[in-house]
């Protein structure tokens, strides 16, 4: 009982309370408020039908909204209480007799707007009320057809269900323009829906059936069939493609993975999908036995298909890939030019082969409903087209297979053409550009006309030279793949979109990922990421790169390049994470960094502010990578949360450039230092060990040029896909190993930064310090203004009065404000008892009985011996 209440009590939301405080009947009245704001249905109607109209609050609304004289009649199974500019009476909407009597309170007249809020009685199971729903629409409906004029509106409510997409399609038959919406006073776990038909057709004849429920479901969907397929094969067999089955509500969803490869929207598919699987329910699902013996079915499409919901980018293509892949099979897809597939997709359409080749013409294009049907076929036909797409997709494979090859060992040339590589594998025999030494010499590739084909961009092993025909084929294939490559971005980054549509969260992760994507394009050319920042740190902390250095040669220096003063990278030569980075105001007016510059190295770990010798070894361990992964990650943390400072503080900049320009000599300014040294905790844990290391000797600069060396240092991007692109730039980093001391200075610097008080304490904080410098200011005008009238006043009396000004100007006083009034604290009892003001007590007092505080004492001495206890 008490939970019925609970529940009940929650119902009570603000329409609850806004229709009380309207006079509405119901709150149901803002729901055509709403519906009426949007389409305006009501100021147009001079008559209206409101059928299931109890208790009468929409047609309260309509008698408010509608002109002056207008007619409006409601009827409802329960009696509707007298309102005034309505006829109402009671009946069943489904019966002769409310037909009888709307027709007898019309008379002559037309409505304009049929409205419909019915709902069955409830207490019935859901599915059962959606069908009766269903049934009272369509009676509201036929009334409605029966007593509308022509171009009039039809607005009822739906509740979602299988039928609904029957419903609608009824509606689109009678009316120009159907719209499905759902008012904001609906509440969101209702599956009712409004749909609002306008422009009523008034057809001269109507099937009475059309409007019958026991046909009109039924008939829906036979008329959405196929027509092509129907008029191939009369025998047709219903396949349940209109969504999912009633009260399937639940948050889970699959499909077979052949409906995937017939779908015309995948990607709708799989924004909507949690699985595809291969179960075969039924003999009759040929298509998803066929499905799953195709080669092409790997187990990492398998793996993909397990779990739609966690697919990236790369598994995202795959998965579309093989869809096109299985749709060229089983003849779906409408290829531009081959003979082959021509003949394919003809005798599909003459003999309907596959169930899924029957389907071809239905499915690539089509619109709105789409309901595929299964066509008998001959088995043996079957067969034979089952066999010739498989050897089709088997011979593709192997040119496919084949070409890669040729990519691969094209690439290992270019690769050893760059030093980077000596290889055997590349299937080039004595003649080779090998040398005699095992070096590669160009001299000799080009001899073997290797270096043209290179240019050309395209190498062929000896012996394997394809013909003419085949390299064009092979060319038309490349430009085919390119475009689906293209394709198959546009489609993935549609996905993403409608993830980001329902996602905020995903939404947020991109715009993260684009803001640091910006920077990490500004890394490229260097090494990885992290190294940069590394050197970009390093640089912060004076690490200079010694200009007459004899083991800086020329590559050296390349490698070196970010490791140049902070003038430089002041003067706008920094990466666009760095800078954003040096924006913070945290690093303005640093003393000491230009300084830095010209010291030694060993200087850096001083100045860098990372305590060398702190913790309880003169020289801090290095850590290992895995140990401090931790910290290692606390620190990108850290840098993107800068990153988002710089930003803010971007802003606070704007906002407070006006008090910026108020400081006026004298005031005091935040402390930029960090007790005379320069706030370097700026930088990364990692480059904070590698200063450390450097000014303890624990490394050398020529040992850390050699630490840049690592695989991440030459990424041969050229030709790989961004998705593959995004997934290394995301996981593929070294791990450097971070000292104990830099992790602790990292998380102090952290602390402090999240011990910074907000935006607004700042500004009025720096607000109080101009007020007093101002007040100073004016003070000090005043000051010398007495001290020269000393005519008047002995000299001890203008000091005397200076001092007191100062005094006042300090405290904040001086203005209008009025110091605060003493309240007196008195006991209460002897002679202070009763009520009233005590004796001898003027102005504010306070009185307090020794009971209560002796009792407060207590408390506190509760408290703390609890806390102590804790
Ligand atoms: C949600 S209420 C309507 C509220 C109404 N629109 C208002 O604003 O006050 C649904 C109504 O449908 C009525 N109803 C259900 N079946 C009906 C039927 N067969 N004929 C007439 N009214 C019916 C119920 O009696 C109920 O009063």
């Amino acid at each position: 009982m008490a939970i019925q209440k609970k529940h009940a009590k929650a119902r009570l939301d603000k329409y609850y309370y806004l229709a009380k405080e309207k006079g509405y009947r119901a709150r149901a009245a803002f729901k055509l408020i709403q519906l009426n704001k949007k389409y305006s249905f009501l100021q147009q109607s001079k008559c209206l039908i409101d059928l299931c109209a109890a208790p009468g609050s929409w047609l309260q609304v309509a008698a408010e909204t509608m002109p002056a004289k207008s007619l409006i009649v409601g009827v409802d199974l329960s009696p509707i209480k007298p309102i005034p500019k309505t006829i109402t009476f009671q009946d069943d909407i489904t019966t002769e007799r409310c037909r009888a009597t709307i027709r007898g309170h019309l008379k002559t007249w037309k409505a304009d707007t049929v409205i419909h809020d019915g709902a069955p009685n409830v207490g019935t199971a859901w599915v059962q009320d959606a069908f009766s729903q269903n049934e009272l629409v369509l009676a509201s409906l036929k009334l409605a057809t029966e007593f509308m004029a022509p171009n009039g509106t039809f607005v009822t409510k739906v509740f979602r269900s299988k039928d609904s997409a029957k419903l609608e399609w009824i509606f689109k038959q009678l009316f120009s323009r159907v719209e499905q919406t759902k008012p904001p006073s609906s509440r969101n776990v209702s599956a009712e829906t409004f749909y609002v038909c306008r422009g009523y057709k008034a057809p001269k004849h109507m099937d009475p059936r059309f409007l019958d429920s026991k046909y009109a479901f039924a008939e829906v969907e036979e008329a959405a069939v196929n027509m092509e397929a129907r008029v191939f094969n009369p025998e047709k067999k219903k396949r349940k493609r209109d969504g999912y089955d009633e009260g399937d509500w639940t948050q889970f969803n699959e499909a077979a993975a052949s409906e995937f490869v017939q779908t015309p929207d995948p990607i709708q598919m799989l924004g909507k999908l949690n699985k595809l699987h291969f179960r075969q329910e039924g003999a009759g699902d040929i298509a998803l036995a066929a499905l799953d013996r195709l080669p092409e079915t790997t187990e990492e499409v398998r793996l993909c298909c397990q779990d739609l919901k966690v697919l990236g980018r790369k598994e995202f293509k795959l998965l579309l890939r093989w869809r096109l892949k299985a749709r060229d099979i089983f003849g779906l897809r409408q290829k531009k030019t081959t003979d082959t597939n021509a003949t394919s997709a003809s005798t599909t359409a003459k003999g309907g082969k596959s169930d899924i080749a029957a389907e071809a013409g239905v499915a690539e294009g089509a619109v709105g409903e789409e309901v595929a049907v299964v066509e008998s076929m001959d088995d043996e036909m079957r067969m034979q087209e089952e066999i010739r797409a498989m050897q089709d997709s088997q011979s593709k494979l192997k040119r496919k297979e084949r070409r890669r090859e040729n990519e691969k060992k094209q690439k290992e040339i270019t690769r050893m053409q760059m030093n980077m590589t000596v290889s055997s594998e590349i299937g080039l025999d004595a003649g080779g550009p090998m040398g005699d030494e095992g070096t590669f010499r160009m001299k000799d590739v080009d001899k073997a006309g290797i270096g043209r084909q290179i240019s050309q961009g395209r190498m062929y092993v000896e012996g394997e030279k394809p013909k003419d025909e085949e390299q064009s084929e092979e060319e038309e294939e490349d430009e085919e793949l390119d475009g689906l490559e293209r394709e198959l971005d546009a489609m993935y980054n549609k996905y993403q979109e409608g993830k980001e549509d329902r996602n905020a969260k995903a939404r947020a992760k991109r715009i993260r990922r684009e803001a640091n994507g910006e920077d990490e394009e500004a890394f490229e050319g260097f090494d990885e990421e992290d190294e940069g920042a590394e050197t970009d740190a390093s640089s912060d902390a004076g690490i200079v790169e010694e200009s007459g250095d004899e083991d800086t040669d020329g590559e050296e220096a390349e490698l070196l390049n970010k490791l140049v003063p902070r003038e430089d990278l002041k003067k706008g030569q920094l990466s666009g994470r760095a800078s954003s980075f040096f924006q913070q105001d945290i690093f303005q007016d640093i003393g000491g960094m230009e300084d830095d510059a010209e010291d030694e190295e060993v200087d850096l770990g001083r100045d860098s502010g990372v305590d060398v010798g702190s913790g309880s070894s003169a020289s801090p361990t290095l850590k290992t990578a895995s140990d401090d992964r931790e910290v290692g990650e606390e620190s990108a943390e850290d840098e993107t949360e800068y990153a988002q400072d710089a930003e803010d503080s971007d802003i606070e900049e704007v906002a407070g450039a006006e008090e910026e320009e108020d400081w006026e000599e004298g005031a005091e300014k935040p402390a930029m230092e960090n007790e005379g040294r320069p706030n370097i905790d700026i930088i990364t844990a990692e480059a904070m060990t590698l200063a450390h290391a450097l000014a303890t000797g624990k490394t050398t600069r020529a040992q850390m040029e050699d630490d840049n060396f690592t695989k991440y240092s030459h990424r041969d991007v050229d030709g790989l896909p961004e998705w593959f692109l995004d997934d290394e730039g995301q996981h593929s980093r070294p791990v450097r190993p971070i000292s104990a001391a830099a992790a602790a200075a990292i998380k102090e610097k952290s602390r402090a930064l999240n011990a910074r008080p907000i935006k607004k304490v700042r500004e009025a904080k720096a607000r109080k310090v101009l007020r007093t410098a101002r007040r100073l200011e004016k003070l000090k005008k005043k000051s010398e203004g007495l001290a020269e009238g000393g005519d008047e006043m002995t000299e001890r009396d203008g000091a005397n009065k200076i001092a007191a000004l100062m005094a006042k100007a300090k405290k904040g006083g001086g203005g209008k404000k009025k110091g605060r009034m003493e309240v007196k604290v008195v006991r209460a009892g002897g002679q202070n008892k009763g009520a009233g003001r005590p004796r001898g007590v003027k102005g504010k007092y306070k009185m307090v009985d020794s009971r209560l505080k002796k009792d407060v004492r207590g408390e506190k001495r509760a408290a703390k011996k609890a806390k102590g206890r804790r």
